[in-house]
């Protein structure tokens, strides 16, 4: 870990940070604080700005410089796949997620610019892909960690990862996989989630007893499931819940997802916008191997995660740091799950 010197000038602070990225200092669009036994990790998103950059075109012409062939990959993770539900017949060629196992060797070199994302097509987060990225090619991955590793591995040329939720907080694993990983945030962009209870054709709200979904799905949620009184059941994410219920053909079971999953997964939307508050709002990161080095020409967003000697005050003194030089902080998030590093 490394760990933020109380220089008292903070040309320095973002040079470390810009033009020595380490994994500790990869979170270049937000700060963030935690622990080991002796010490306390912390995250902090340092504001002078308001938006972010997505300055993509730049670095695609260099990972295309070094690409090489990528349509095994394509070839090994595309699929056709048919669902039919009553009467409703959705037939998509649908990308299989990348697994761990995937990952050879190969780089991205396809025209398209490629982004990884967690989950199944009709996911929030490939909808947040295509937000952050209009033009891109959404490559879906089972896992969080698979998508940190597509990149790295330049088999994608960005990741997108949800964060933080406007009803359900920091996302915290995801800091942790930002932290063990040597990706650098190069922007953000915002997706309003609006969930929908989904079921097979004919299924009523009566007839349910579970309902699948994300645990973030779930928990945004809660007041409409509450009065549904269903079993909740977490799955990996809200578009693998809906393709689990259809292929299933449960009459017992709904799943909570988008109305894009409805569509690829053949399964009519019971009940629209079932998320308790309208406004919900999440967070995503875009996530490159190459860092941003921050301009003066339009305002930026930095993020820096450092380690603190155990002691009085030590989280003030570095505050103190910020605070005297006027620069806003959006977010501090003491990050006690890294005690263990
Ligand atoms: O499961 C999904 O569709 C995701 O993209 C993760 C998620 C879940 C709930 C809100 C926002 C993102």
């Amino acid at each position: 870990m490394s760990s933020l010197s109380l220089t008292p000038d903070p040309s320095t602070f973002f040079s470390r940070c810009t033009k020595e990225p380490s994994p500790r200092c990869a979170l270049s669009t937000s700060v963030a604080v935690a622990g080991s036994r002796r010490r306390s990790f912390v995250a902090l998103s340092i504001s002078t700005m308001v938006s972010l950059h997505m300055d993509y075109d730049n670095t695609r012409s260099s990972s295309r410089s070094q690409a090489m062939e990528l349509s095994r990959v394509l070839d090994q993770s595309l699929s056709s796949s048919k669902i039919e539900s009553g009467d409703i017949s959705v037939s998509r060629s649908l990308p299989k997620p990348l697994t761990a196992s995937d990952l050879v060797e190969v780089t991205s070199t396809g025209p398209r610019f490629r982004v990884a994302y967690q989950g199944l097509p009709g996911a929030y987060s490939e909808s947040a892909a295509a937000k952050a990225y209009p033009k891109c090619e959404a490559v879906p991955c089972e896992q969080f960690e698979t998508t940190f590793e597509a990149v790295e591995r330049w088999q994608v040329d960005r990741a997108v990862l949800p964060i933080e939720n406007s009803l359900g907080g920091s996302i915290h694993r995801n800091y942790d996989l930002l932290i063990r990983h040597k990706l650098h945030i190069v922007g953000e962009v915002r997706f309003a989630v609006r969930h929908c209870l989904l079921a097979n054709r004919g299924v009523k709200k009566e007839n349910l007893r579970r309902v699948l979904s994300h645990p973030q799905a779930l928990a945004q949620c809660e007041h409409t499931l509450t009065k549904l009184a269903v079993v909740k059941e977490a799955v990996d994410d809200t578009a693998g819940a809906a393709q689990f219920v259809s292929i299933n053909q449960f009459r017992d079971t709904a799943a909570v997802a988008s109305s894009l999953a409805s569509k690829i997964y053949g399964l009519d939307i019971l009940v629209h916008d079932i998320q308790d508050d309208s406004d919900n709002i999440t967070r995503f990161l875009m996530l490159a191997r190459e860092p941003i080095i921050p301009k003066v020409d339009r305002p930026f967003k930095t993020s820096v995660v450092f380690s603190l000697e155990e002691g009085p005050g030590v989280l003030f003194k570095a505050l103190a740091v910020f605070a005297m030089r006027n620069i806003n902080l959006t977010k501090v998030l003491p990050l006690y799950f890294l005690r263990g590093l």
